[in-house]
């Protein structure tokens, strides 16, 4: 079981992904840092992607990725088989990801939500547990096999 959580920003979020990377170091996560580490403007694909790619080679972590609405770098990080991301703005839609979808991904509007929120959803996300059930045959149909 890793204690690493992957995270990923583009411009738009870099300013959320540093708060939410003390916050979590504070609490004794390991952050590994895949996103840009300014404001100045780029392509919110090029983080992403190594997101991703870290969350299929650890099937047990879960991850971040935060842009200005949240959909460019979602998009981008649910091509990759096996990530199941979910576009998070409220606390009971990011326990839902992860209670009815296993979502193994948080991705973040940072433009439109505040730091508190950020952090209770993220909070919600990693301590709420996949239900299974009728839920994982659903799950399982997602993928394309
Ligand atoms: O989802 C996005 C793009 O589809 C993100 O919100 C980007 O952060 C956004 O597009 C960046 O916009 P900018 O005007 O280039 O800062």
């Amino acid at each position: 079981m890793t204690n690493i959580i992957p995270i990923g920003n583009d411009h738009a979020g870099y300013e959320l992904k540093v708060f939410l990377s003390d916050y979590l170091t504070k609490k004794g996560y390991s952050i590994q840092n895949f996103g840009c580490d300014s404001t100045e403007s780029i392509d919110y694909p090029d983080y992403g992607h190594k997101v991703a790619k870290f969350i299929t080679e650890n099937t047990d972590a879960k991850g971040i990725v935060i842009c200005g609405s949240g959909n460019g770098i979602n998009m981008t990080v649910n091509k990759h088989q096996g990530v199941r991301s979910a576009l998070c703005w409220t606390v009971e839609i990011a326990k839902l990801a992860r209670q009815h979808n296993d979502a193994n991904i948080i991705a973040l509007p940072a433009r439109f939500i505040s730091k508190e929120l950020a952090v209770e959803m993220v909070d919600a996300f990693f301590n709420t547990e996949f239900e299974g059930g009728r839920h994982q045959k659903r799950v399982d149909k997602i993928a394309l096999t």
